[in-house]
């Protein structure tokens, strides 16, 4: 193996678009916040903190899946042999620490965001992963927290708390369509995820009914005047793409997890879109 392929591997682990998504999701919190400008340190600050623990979260959940990922995704870094296992899990230790040097700098309700974060990364593939739902649920968590980590890095979480629910729904229904995807090498490795606890059909059909819900719930931030008309012009289209996806995965899980992160980006585009166009004041 040579240096650029271990490289290659380590960079491979963090998963860079969701290092740079889950980042903006972070900027994203603190925009709606109506902080950026009058704390940019703060800001800066925890987008990079964000960074760092889900580069950390995904590489140690590579790190404690490699047996898994041996059946499910024979391609990623540890099992093809690009990066050890005890590269890997130093790799994101060195990760984590990057996170916490970086949230300690930030507000008490950042740091405790974190802190709660930084051990759920941790847990989840050990011991949340194989639990029907449970897992999943503390993923969605993750994902809807950081629009409250960059508000809470501004000192105003009301707006971002809409946000974490309909970007934790959202994600709530790819985890479940990804266990369908993964059930194979989850059934092997002894996993009780949902779909296997409960039957793919009943998991898919839980995961779209929650989707249908976060689509429902998806003109609040319009409602509450958080954002613009802009908002609309843009959710809707990623609502029809998340609704898309989640029908497409009873008969292609893989194509339609992956269609549904599309929509999330979209949604995600429409939060920021929504908000530059608007010059309601924010409270607080
Ligand atoms: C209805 C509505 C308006 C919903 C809002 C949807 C929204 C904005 C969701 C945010 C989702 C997002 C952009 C997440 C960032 C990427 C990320 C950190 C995802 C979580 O990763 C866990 C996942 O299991 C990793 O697997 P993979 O993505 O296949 O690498
Ligand atoms: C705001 C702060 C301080 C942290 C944010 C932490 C965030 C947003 C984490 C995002 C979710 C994440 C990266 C979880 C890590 C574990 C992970 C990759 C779960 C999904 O993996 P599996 O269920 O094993 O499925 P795959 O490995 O096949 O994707
Ligand atoms: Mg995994």
């Amino acid at each position: 193996m040579t240096a650029g392929e271990t490289i290659r591997g380590l960079l491979e682990l963090t998963r860079p678009i969701n290092v740079v998504a889950a980042s903006v999701l972070t900027f994203i919190g603190a925009f709606v916040a109506g902080g950026v400008a009058a704390e940019p340190l703060s800001v800066t600050a925890a987008i990079a903190a964000t960074g760092f623990a889900v580069g950390a979260g995904n590489a140690i959940n590579d790190y404690f899946d490699r047996e898994i990922d041996r059946i499910n995704q024979p391609g990623r870094a540890i099992p093809r042999g690009a990066v050890s296992p005890r590269g890997a899990l130093g790799f994101s230790l060195v990760l984590f620490g990057g996170a916490v040097g970086l949230a300690i700098t930030l507000p008490a309700a950042a740091i405790a965001i974190a802190t709660i974060n930084l051990l759920a990364l941790v847990a989840y593939t050990e011991f949340f992963k194989g639990l029907p739902g449970l897992g999943n649920a503390l993923v969605a968590y993750l994902v809807g927290s950081t629009f409250l980590f960059g508000a809470a890095a501004v000192g105003n979480m009301g707006p971002a708390v809409v946000l974490f629910v309909l970007s934790a729904i959202a994600t709530l229904t790819r985890e479940i369509i990804k266990d369908v995807e993964d059930i194979a090498g989850d059934r092997e490795e002894g996993l009780n995820t949902l779909p296997i606890a409960i039957g793919e059909r009943r998991a898919l059909q839980i995961a779209t009914g929650l989707l249908i819900v976060a689509v429902i719930a998806s003109p609040i931030p319009y409602l509450l005047e958080y954002f613009g008309i802009m908002y609309l012009l843009v959710v809707v289209p990623a609502d029809a793409v998340m609704l898309y996806a989640a029908v497409e995965s009873f008969d292609d899980p893989t194509a339609g997890q992956s269609h549904l992160k599309y929509g999330m980006f979209l949604a995600a585009l429409a939060f920021i879109v929504g908000r530059a166009a608007v010059t309601i004041p924010t409270g607080g």
